[in-house]
């Protein structure tokens, strides 16, 4: 984790195994794939959190500047969006945005672990019609009515839910009422720290629609794409099937039904991503899938269907161990040439038309 770099020899001692520095990645330690650092106290402290080297090259390719703020809108279970906050610091804001509650409350888990929360922001929503822009300042909306009635304001976060909410989802859940989310349902904001915005904030005001000329000056300055997809470029997740059965993998990764339906997924995500992005703000879009299906032809689709989006050059990519993609200026890691899990990657801005 950035800012343990002076324990660099006691977490070696603690794991047992010298770190190699990655040399094309800022603050990156390579590890043998042998070594198990769950158990290791420098782990259980949170001095060190794991996350493929491919997926930091995804991260960099975004170029967060200091201020930046960010949408992550597939989040959980959430490494990218701690390198995100990481890079961070004490500024800017990260949204967090996951269709998955349960994994998306794992993602929280890990904000606490690491002391990254407080300039972030997780809601469990649809990333195709997810709509909310950053706090950039409050609106200085007065805090009651007409009538002195006071409006409700966000305090600070409590993990401790109220009574009368605890008590809804239990009979919900007496009832069988699913737990998948609902495209038709409010995003539920299930964390925010302290500096995120949010704090100080009327209720009503956070779930506020803004016009579309409002979104191109106040939309996003960064937006993170990284769709769901069939993860076939990730040894480790294809390993997992050895446990989950080969049944599971013939329907999740080589039924053809189940993978149309995920480009047209992938595509929405990415035009909701890209509307929510402002003018000169830059996108990464990137899947864990090398087939073309799930990237080059998602990219082209939209780059026809949105003519303000640009595809751009990844500049800081200039030595990484990675191919070019079919498109120019997309990127393909592979565990062959570049030692890490496989991820496509491409970058756009939005351009003023
Ligand atoms: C590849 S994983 C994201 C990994 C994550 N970026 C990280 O670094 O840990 C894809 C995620 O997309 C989520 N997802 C699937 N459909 C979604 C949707 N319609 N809206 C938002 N998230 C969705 C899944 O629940 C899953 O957590």
């Amino acid at each position: 984790k950035p800012g343990y770099e002076d324990l660099l020899e006691e977490i070696e001692s603690d794991i047992r195994c010298k770190l190699e520095r990655v040399c094309w990645l800022h603050n990156f330690y390579h590890l043998q794939p042998d070594v198990r650092i769950a158990s290791s106290k420098a782990y259980q402290e949170g001095k060190m959190y794991g996350i493929d080297a491919a997926s930091g090259a995804a991260v960099t390719a975004l170029d967060i500047s200091v201020g930046d703020h960010v949408l992550d809108l597939c989040a959980a279970p959430g490494a990218k969006l701690c390198m995100m906050l990481d890079i961070l610091g004490s500024s800017g804001s990260v949204t967090g945005v996951d269709i998955a509650k349960h994994r998306l409350a794992a993602c929280r888990t890990m904000l606490q672990k690491y002391s990254l929360g407080g300039h972030c922001r997780l809601f469990v929503a649809d990333g195709t019609s997810f709509s909310h822009l950053p706090v950039r300042v409050h609106s200085g909306s007065p805090l009651q009515n007409e009538n002195g009635e006071k409006f409700e304001v966000y305090g600070e976060w409590k993990s401790r839910r109220p009574w009368k909410e605890r008590k809804k989802e239990a009979i919900a859940r007496e009832k069988g009422v699913s737990k998948l989310f609902s495209p038709t349902q409010e995003p539920e904001l299930i964390f925010y720290g302290r500096y995120s915005g949010v704090v100080g904030m009327r209720k009503n005001e956070l779930y506020q629609k803004m016009p579309i000329s409002e979104v191109l000056q106040l939309g996003y300055d960064k937006v993170l794409v990284d769709a769901e997809c069939t993860h076939d470029g990730s040894i480790k997740h294809v390993q997992k099937f050895e446990q989950w059965g080969w049944t599971t993998f013939q329907r999740r990764v080589l039924d053809a039904e189940r993978t149309d339906d995920l480009t047209i997924l992938q595509l929405q995500l990415l035009t909701n991503g890209f509307r929510l992005l402002r003018v000169g703000g830059a996108l990464v879009y990137s899947t864990c899938s090398l087939t073309f299906a799930q990237n080059e032809d998602v990219v082209e689709r939209f780059l026809s269907e949105n003519t303000s989006a640009e595809l751009l050059e990844i500049t800081a990519a200039k030595n990484w161990p990675c191919k070019s993609g079919r498109i120019q200026k997309t990127l393909r890691f592979d565990p062959l040439t570049s030692c890490t899990s496989g991820l496509f990657v491409a970058k756009f801005t939005k351009l003023a038309i």
